[in-house]
């Protein structure tokens, strides 16, 4: 590869630092970890279900890097190194070689669990680390669906993964010295984010303090208190927030708030972390967001968001 003696991943030393590297899912999430991998000239297997999910995947990475071109963060060259360095693959099994594999699907406890059972049994390097992106699963969950939980942690980035550069490392009571120490490096030294580390507890840092404050701008609007508008207006203006709490609902996603909040309720039984009607009735009318185009705001395929 020209050049690739001076990648960050080369300088770290290749021979013994993660410079293969396993996505699983290309969501929002998913799609955003990749691309940060290849952005950092990380050789990135990624794994969709079907040909129509990787295309779509794909499609989302290049049109993020292009957004990257041209708010001048990186060059059209590093464009299309990066987008050459992605493959994508509907076989799991083709994740053998990987040294780090992080999962970013839906947060649904069972399907994560069942995929650790598997990569477990495909990823044989004792020295691989298996993460998950979950936003509030507890990670020892995720550790005990597989024979070796010393190589689970969490690995939890933030969206939009390009822009902000926080990961939240999660490290088990199985999870091991090796194992943590292997998966910040990469965070910090290749991907260039900044880490903090968090219990292993439902929420972690970032979500145990947000979610509640969403649930309650939700609970806000359901009760009359004050518009979706004033309230984002409000928390802009009022307190330097770059988005509202409504704004970032739909950024996040309704059906990734409702199942944080879920998991959180189950952890701390806290009524504040309990998702309000208003969010269940939303999701179930499937107006989940900015990905759906519809949540609390409507997203037309381009220009900006609107009430409503
Ligand atoms: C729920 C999960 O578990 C956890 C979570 O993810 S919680 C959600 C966390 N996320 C947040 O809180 C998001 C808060 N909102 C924001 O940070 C901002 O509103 C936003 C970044 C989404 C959009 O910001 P906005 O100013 O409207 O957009 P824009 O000017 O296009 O981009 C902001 C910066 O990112 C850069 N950028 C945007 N897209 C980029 C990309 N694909 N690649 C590289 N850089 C990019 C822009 O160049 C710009 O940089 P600059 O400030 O140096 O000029």
């Amino acid at each position: 590869m020209p050049g690739q003696a001076d990648t960050p991943a080369a300088k770290a030393g290749a021979g013994d630092k993660i410079s293969r590297v396993g996505v699983i899912g290309a969501g929002q999430m998913g799609a955003g970890i990749a691309e940060v991998c290849a952005r950092a000239h990380v050789d990135v297997l990624v794994f969709e279900q079907t040909r129509e999910l990787a295309a779509a995947g794909r499609a989302r990475i290049l049109r993020s890097l292009d957004r990257g071109v041209s708010s001048g963060k990186i060059t059209e060259r590093e464009r299309e190194q990066a987008a050459w360095r992605l493959r994508f693959t509907s076989d799991l099994g083709d994740f053998a070689d990987r040294q780090l594999v992080v999962e970013a699907v839906l947060e649904d406890e069972k399907v994560k669990t069942a995929i650790f059972a598997e990569l477990d049994r495909i990823v044989t390097d004792p020295r691989a680390v298996l993460a998950s992106n979950t936003s509030s699963i507890p990670i020892m969950k995720l550790g005990m669906a597989t024979k070796h939980s010393e190589r689970v942690v969490g690995m939890h980035f933030f969206n939009p993964v390009p822009v902000l550069p926080l990961v939240e490392l999660v490290t088990t009571l199985m999870t091991s010295t090796e194992v943590s120490e292997r998966a910040e490096s990469f965070a910090r030294d290749i991907l260039g984010k900044q880490v903090v580390r968090s219990a292993d507890r439902s929420g972690f840092v970032v979500n145990a303090l947000l979610v509640p404050y969403l649930l309650s701008a939700i609970r806000m609007v359901e009760s009359g208190f004050a518009t979706v508008e004033d309230i984002d207006k409000a928390i802009v203006l009022g307190l330097a927030h770059p988005m509202g709490p409504l704004a970032l609902s739909d950024l996040v996603g309704l059906d990734t708030i409702k199942a944080i909040a879920d998991s959180m309720y189950e952890e701390f039984k806290e009524p504040l972390s309990s998702p309000p009607p208003l969010l269940l009735r939303m999701v179930e009318a499937g107006r989940v967001g900015k990905k759906t185009g519809h949540g609390f705001y409507q997203y037309p395929a381009s220009g900006r968001p609107s009430a409503k």
